[in-house]
């Protein structure tokens, strides 16, 4: 078995649980402690435990209390550096044993950002958190860093904050300005998916299973802003199996957290550009529930195969919105894929590597650089039949690791068994070598494929204004012209102004009177209307864009923000660079990496 993002010896040990004692320092912005990780081998004759890890100051290795021989090779670019700890005798197959790693985090670390007090909303205090997805979790933890890997963990954190990890509780003991918080993840999961934060949190319970964390500051408006969260999770399990991590937590994290959610176990991870006031980002929500199953029980084997991830959540997140807000929503929100996954084809290239649904990672190529829509809209939708396959799937490989393959068999298995074979007739039909080795979009009409009831309007309207570039009256347009869109219309309605050539800025400002779009908060609308006005070129929104870049750091608005500032004239490349070098440790060290180099830094 080997995985092409993990330096470990895979083939020859597995690791069951992991065991972390971790003091975190604000003031050094250090976690020092140690890892007990417990192994196993798969082969006789093992020698030798290589570990992933990245930028860490490894100080002890020891077995039964006895110091090992170690080594830490010189650093691969993306891969980090493989930690090489010599056992004392070669050891048989399925042996157990375990080794503790006394380590620090340095510096360099790229899984934790830390964040000063004035990054925080309360400002008193100061926060961390970690986000490991995909191979991050090395630079906080010597372990085989690969999703291949299954195991439990356990972890006694010492900080002087409130401190939440993806893992149930067990207690807290506090002595003087510092707290141990215990914690125990007892299924098995990735080490992707291991995850902390630490800083001024407050809770406040959603249901008997679930609460939302966050600072005091804003602990009203997140409780609200989820408060269905426990009906997601119900039809969540009326569509696959029941919930098997036991709570379903939320954390709202500082504006700077680098993606929308993050499906850490038990503690959902997200940004607080959901929190809108009007519970339009619980798609995202309902996107990160659905991880419960795909992804956090049926696993990726390597991310060559993360469209298992994310095309099945997505296949289960837009089953649940259809049956909570109907069937068009849900079709809405593919029509909103759709375009994601064609803006993605086209920054990458039609024929480039990165939009292959099963990319090559052989070459320890960075996961991170190949992360894009294409994944999430691998499977795009299907027909009902696909529904109780998606649930034998999940009921055939929870807790296991699988591949593109496992799929693939385990797809005409079912088929066969359930449909007989006419069903397997229609699945040879499918071009899957197209669908899953070539780059580029797949081979199929999206006209035909999704419900544009409620894309119309939006289409309408944009049209309406594409033909007013000629026209000096503008009096059939006003402010009731979107009054009745829902987030996701405005939405489309501003895809399909950025699908247009370039509006004069004539219309642009007439539509900013009209609409009133510069000023909206909402993160998603804000995005779109940013992005129609940088492509023109339009200055009067270089300002409102610079302060939305730098409110937040979600990497699907400021990374294609940064990029379009970047190409627009009036001195659009030079306020995109000197905006980005003020405010970089502003930014998560993934985000920030990213930005720079789109910046071409
Ligand atoms: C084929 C790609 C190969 C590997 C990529 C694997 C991981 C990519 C890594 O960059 C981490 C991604 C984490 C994503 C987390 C949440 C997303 O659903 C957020 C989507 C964007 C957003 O809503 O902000
Ligand atoms: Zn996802």
């Amino acid at each position: 078995m080997t995985d092409p993002s993990s330096l470990s010896n895979l083939h020859e040990l597995t690791t069951t649980h992991l065991h972390l004692n971790w003091n975190i320092s604000f003031e050094e912005k250090v976690i020092a402690g140690h890892v007990i990780l417990d192994l196993k081998t798969l082969v006789d004759n093992v020698t030798q435990v290589v570990l992933d890890t990245s930028y860490l100051a490894i100080k002890e290795v020891t077995m039964n209390d006895a110091s090992l021989q170690f080594d830490i090779a010189e650093r691969h670019e993306a891969l980090g550096s493989a930690l090489t700890i010599q056992l004392p005798s070669a050891l048989r197959i399925n042996t157990s044993f375990q080794v503790k790693i006394v380590y620090a985090t340095t510096d360099q670390c790229t899984a934790v950002q830390y964040l000063t007090p004035e990054q925080t909303l309360g400002k008193q205090h100061p926060y961390l958190f970690s986000q490991c997805q995909a191979i991050h979790a090395r630079s906080f933890i010597p372990c085989q860093d690969s999703p291949s890997i299954k195991l439990t963990y356990s972890a006694n954190v010492t900080s002087p904050l409130r401190v939440v990890m993806s893992a149930l509780e067990r207690g807290v003991s506090t002595t003087g300005r510092l707290s141990t918080y215990a914690f125990h993840q007892p299924t098995t999961m990735p080490t992707y998916l291991i995850a902390i934060a630490s800083g001024n949190l407050t809770s406040r319970e959603l249901s008997h299973r679930s609460q939302v964390w966050c600072e005091p500051e804003m602990i009203d408006a997140a409780a609200h802003e989820f408060e269905d969260t426990e009906k997601f999770l119900g039809v969540g399990e009326a569509l696959l199996t029941p919930y098997d991590w036991s709570r379903y937590d939320l954390l709202i994290l500082p504006p700077s957290f680098p993606y929308g959610g993050m499906e850490n176990p038990c503690l959902t991870f997200v940004t607080p550009t959901l929190v809108a006031g009007d519970k339009s980002g619980v798609h995202t929500v309902i996107h990160e529930i659905c991880h419960s199953w795909m992804g956090n029980l049926v696993t990726t084997k390597d991310w060559s195969h993360f469209w298992l991830n994310e095309g099945h959540t997505k296949f289960i997140e837009r089953k649940i919105i259809g049956r909570l807000y109907g069937e068009k929503e849900a079709q809405l929100n593919c029509i909103i894929g759709w375009k994601a996954l064609k803006e993605s084809v086209e920054l990458f290239g039609k024929d480039a590597k990165e939009t292959v649904l099963q990319p090559d990672l052989s070459n320890g190529g960075d996961p991170d650089a190949f992360f894009s829509s294409v994944p999430y809209e691998g499977v795009v939708g299907g027909p009902t039949v696909f529904e109780p396959f998606v649930k034998s799937y999940v009921q055939h490989f929870a807790s296991k690791s699988i591949t593109t393959d496992d799929w693939k068999n385990y797809l005409y298995d079912y088929m066969e068994r359930v449909h007989g074979q006419a069903m397997v007739d229609k699945l040879n039909t499918i071009d899957f070598a197209t669908w899953i080795h070539s780059p580029g979009m797949p081979p199929v009409n999206p006209d035909t494929l999704f419900d544009a009831s409620l894309a119309e309007a939006c289409y309408t309207l944009a049209n309406a204004w594409n033909n007013a570039r000629e026209s000096t009256d503008l009096s059939h347009f006003s402010a009731k012209d979107m009054a009745s869109f829902t987030t996701a219309q405005k939405s489309v309605f501003l895809e399909r102004l950025s699908d247009m050539s370039c509006l004069p800025h004539r219309l642009l400002e007439a539509m900013d009177g009209f609409y009133q779009l510069t000023a909206v908060r909402n993160s998603e609308i804000r995005f779109r209307w940013q992005l129609v006005c940088l492509k023109a070129s339009y200055q009067p929104i270089y300002d409102p864009v610079v302060a939305f870049v730098t409110e937040q750091g979600r990497m699907k608005y400021v990374r294609p923000l940064y990029r379009q500032l970047n190409l627009a004239s009036g001195g659009g490349a030079e306020l995109a660079r000197a905006t980005f070098a003020k405010h970089k440790d502003f930014y998560h060290p993934i985000a920030g990496q990213l930005i720079a180099k789109d910046l071409g830094l």
